[in-house]
């Protein structure tokens, strides 16, 4: 009997060794032998860069505070690239504008060079681009299997089933219920100034504002659930925000257990409250037209192009209602918030806006979205906000395969991260003026007057390209339209300039202005 216990005692310590040995090599592999392979690789193929180190990678010098100061409205205040990614500025000087840089394990290859993106992308068909997994998992509560982070042929089939959805016939059934939320929004503002407090952070109300129209034009909001979803998304949000991620390095989501565990369950109750909601569309949708995405793509679920069978789940649907709320309400709002403090410091512009919306759309008390498209000036001053101020300031990729650029090979895994900010303020691109607010220069040019077609990519590029940028032309148009229309501004002395990024690119203080009404 003893005999038989040690036997049994032996034999479950060789396993436990066995088993504590091939999780040191799988730990040691993925966090030092294969970062190391691919680093060597990457040095090989001519990829220079900042030295890194275990287990930060060059994260340290990423999170040094910037000495810089807050900027004043002046023309320089725009040269922004410094303020908000001083590292690559940095790194830019030593090692040109591609170069690779590592966060914690993970090998990122930096580009600011059209040229190269136009090489590289040219190499890799949409469907066969893959996005970084470390943010892939760290943003799953909020993106899941959306169409952002989705890849090979089931990104075609979602993109074959949304794409319809976006086109303007079907969004502009949604004008009414933008024009309905911005009202409410400035009829706001109207009380506040008739109280003598003309101070407003348009930032903070464009964005409650922008979230609001998403909500509806996504998934609807007029019923309980919708609003105890928008609830619920706004919090989910909040706790990634808070929490400090060291994405990249090895084991950083065990530094914020609470915010993790928080996350997770949060991104359950949501997908819990989004199936319920479509349970009850799926039942109620019959014979109606669709008045939002989410009908869109219900009704788009039997019938695509003709073809039957391109279908989404309803966990698919709920992760692509989700994709469009964090995808698409704070890159649009941010969009207007700098547009107005743009044209809040260029009061020609303001001015030249308004004497436009007065012609084309004749001083008629109901807004014609038809006529949205005669808005010609507010088309070029929202591609100049997109160019100094591109609120996606940056596009990220990963290489699901080896790629040749030149004699050079990207090796497979690498991750791509394109400086969107950095070429947008390129003087070699752009010209000396490349700072200045011109929104003429995108008068008789849809790329502004840029060398190279590949240097303003606001929306990214190729067949992966924003597919809410129709949504977004719409309501810029009609909220602008609507501010315009009934008041003008100009920025406030408490405002200090100091964009920022916290995965958008925002005025880090907010953005007071003084609005008086016209
Ligand atoms: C100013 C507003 C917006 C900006 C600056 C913006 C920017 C971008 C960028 C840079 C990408 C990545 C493209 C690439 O990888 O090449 C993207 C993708 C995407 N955007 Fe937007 N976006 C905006 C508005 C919206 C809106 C309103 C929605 C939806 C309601 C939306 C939904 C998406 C989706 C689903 C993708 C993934 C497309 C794919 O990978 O196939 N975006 N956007």
């Amino acid at each position: 009997m003893e005999y038989y216990f040690f036997e049994l005692f032996r034999a479950f310590s060789i396993a436990m060794v066995a088993f504590f040995l091939f999780l040191t090599w799988r730990i040691l592999f993925s966090c030092w032998i294969s970062p190391t392979q691919v680093y060597q690789k990457l040095r090989r193929n001519g990829f220079g860069g900042p030295t890194p180190s275990f287990p930060l990678g060059n994260i340290t010098e990423m999170t040094k505070k910037n000495g810089g100061s807050s900027l004043g409205p002046s023309k320089s205040a725009h040269d922004i690239h410094s303020s908000v990614f001083p590292y690559f500025a940095r790194w830019q000087k030593s090692h040109g504008k591609v170069f690779v840089y590592w966060l914690g394990t993970e090998p990122f290859l930096y580009i600011a060079d059209p040229e190269f993106l136009k090489m590289m992308s040219a190499e890799v068909v949409a469907k066969s681009w893959g996005k970084p997994s470390v943010f892939r998992n760290d943003r799953d509560p909020m993106f899941g299997n959306g169409l952002v982070m989705i890849e090979g042929d089931n990104w075609v089939r979602h993109r074959h089933v949304i794409t319809p959805a976006f086109h303007p016939t079907n969004l502009k059934v949604m004008a009414t219920l933008m024009v309905e939320s911005t009202t409410k929004m400035l009829d706001k503002w109207a009380t506040l100034i008739n109280s003598s407090r003309p101070e407003i952070d348009v930032e903070s109300e464009i964005t409650t504002t922008a979230g609001e129209i998403i909500a509806k034009t996504s998934f609807g909001i007029s019923y309980q659930s919708g609003q105890n979803v928008l609830k619920k998304l706004k919090t989910l949000q909040m706790t990634l925000f808070k929490s400090n991620r060291f994405v990249g390095v090895p084991f950083s989501k065990l530094f914020c257990p609470k915010q993790t565990r928080e996350a997770k369950m949060l991104g359950k109750e949501i997908d819990q409250l989004f199936l319920s909601i479509i349970d009850d569309r799926k039942k109620s949708i019959k014979g109606q037209p669709p008045q939002d995405l989410l009908g869109l793509l219900l009704r788009g679920n039997t019938h695509v192009d003709g073809r039957l069978g391109r279908t989404l789940t309803p966990q698919e649907l709920v992760d692509e209602c989700k994709t469009f709320f964090f995808g698409g309400h704070e890159t649009t709002a941010l969009a207007i918030t700098w547009t107005l403090l743009l044209l809040a410091t260029h009061p020609k512009w303001q001015n030249q806006l308004r004497d436009e919306i007065r012609e084309v759309l004749q001083d008629h008390k109901e807004l014609d979205v038809n006529k949205l498209g005669g808005l010609k000036k507010m088309g070029w001053v929202m591609n100049e906000v997109l160019r100094l101020y591109p609120t996606a300031p940056n596009v990220q990729r990963q290489a699901r395969a080896d790629i040749r650029v030149n004699e050079q090979t990207i090796p497979k895994g690498t991750n791509m991260w394109i400086d969107v900010v950095g070429m947008h303020h390129d003087a070699a691109l752009w010209g000396e003026d490349v700072n200045e607010f011109k929104p003429e220069r995108f008068e008789n040019d849809i790329y502004g007057g840029c060398k190279h077609k590949m240097g303003y990519v606001p929306f990214g590029f190729g067949g992966r390209m924003c597919v809410g940028r129709n949504l977004t032309f719409l309501e810029y148009k009609i909220v602008l339209t609507l501010i315009l229309s009934r008041f003008s501004f100009t920025i406030s002395p408490n405002y200090t300039h100091s964009p920022s990024i916290l995965l958008s690119l925002r005025p880090r203080h907010g953005l007071p202005l003084i609005i008086k009404p016209l």
